[in-house]
């Protein structure tokens, strides 16, 4: 893994987890020693740092299978222009970077490297993730194969054109900001209306909890269904819930992700 940071050391995290059997040994780079340092504490991880050691990414490279890369995205092509030469022939590249497409990715390598694009989340952490995988260059069913395997030990896997990669880079990927905002949010309107923080915090995630589970448990009833068990006629949850609605929220939702599908296509263009 190439840059250990919040979404590849979510990654690591998740695939060293207890009871998780990672059966090869990782090995991580990071810009920074302390990083390296706090990453070395997992079983079967050796971490090295560009601070102390600048060839750190092209030794962590060589006979490598798999490399995860996870700088951010404007990085991305220098690293691979430092890393093409010492990599494995045949070595499979996955790039979770927002916004950089496979062949930008593949211009940047030797012939013969297999380039996967992801687009992972970071409740991988916890085994909970969901990865949006696609082929790019090279990418033959073996790869995909790895890939699959690779980000299925941490969470879901949704196989997808390149096309989808950004939708799913705003629906999941940034997906859990979007969520701690709403419970954020909450939490505040908890507060404004006289509960203490301590009390508003803990009933807001655990209510968020208890519905995602419920959504997860009763997939045949779904969300809307969900929702009308709450709703009484003429009760208290149909007057919060038309407030909320009268904010049209699905329009509200379309317009902040189709912002965040720009800035994929911006990145891409390597701005
Ligand atoms: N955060 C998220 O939820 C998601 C992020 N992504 C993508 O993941 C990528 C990383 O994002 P994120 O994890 O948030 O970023 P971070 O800044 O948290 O992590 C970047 C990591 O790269 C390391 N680093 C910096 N320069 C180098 C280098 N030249 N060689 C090796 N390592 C280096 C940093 O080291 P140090 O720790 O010492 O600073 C850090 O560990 C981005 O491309 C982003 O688009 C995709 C999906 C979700
Ligand atoms: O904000 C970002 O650019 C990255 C990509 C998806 C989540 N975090």
């Amino acid at each position: 893994m190439l840059g250990t940071g919040n979404m590849n050391g979510a990654i690591l995290a998740g695939l060293t987890r207890p009871g998780s059997a990672l059966a090869d040994p990782v090995r991580v780079t990071t810009r920074s020693q302390s990083s390296a340092d706090a990453l070395s504490q997992r079983p079967g991880v050796t971490a090295a740092a560009l601070e102390s050691n600048p060839d750190a990414n092209r030794e962590a490279v060589r006979g490598a299978g798999l490399v995860i890369v996870g700088v951010k995205p404007a990085m991305v092509p220098d690293l691979l222009d430092d890393i093409a030469a010492d990599l494995e022939p045949g070595a499979l590249v996955i790039s979770i970077a927002a916004g950089l497409e496979t062949k930008t990715i593949a211009a940047h390598l030797p012939a013969g490297i297999r380039v996967v694009r992801a687009m992972p989340n970071t409740p991988a952490t916890l085994g909970l993730g969901v990865t949006a995988i696609c082929a790019g260059p090279g990418a033959d069913a073996e790869a995909m194969a790895l890939a699959h395997e690779v980000f299925a030990s941490v969470g879901q896997v949704v196989e997808l054109p390149e096309a989808d990669i950004p939708t799913m880079g705003a629906l999941t990927g940034s997906g859990p900001a979007h969520v701690y905002l709403l419970i954020e949010r909450m939490i505040e309107a908890g507060q404004a209306l006289g509960l203490d923080a301590e009390t508003a915090t803990e009933s807001v995630v655990q209510t968020f909890r208890g519905a995602v589970e419920m959504v997860v448990a009763d997939p045949d009833a779904g969300p809307a269904e969900l929702r009308r068990r709450v709703t009484s006629p003429n009760g208290t949850t149909e007057r919060s819930i038309a407030v909320l609605e009268d904010a049209q929220l699905a329009d509200l939702f379309t317009r902040s992700l189709r912002a965040n599908v720009r800035r994929s296509e911006e990145l891409a263009a390597g701005a």
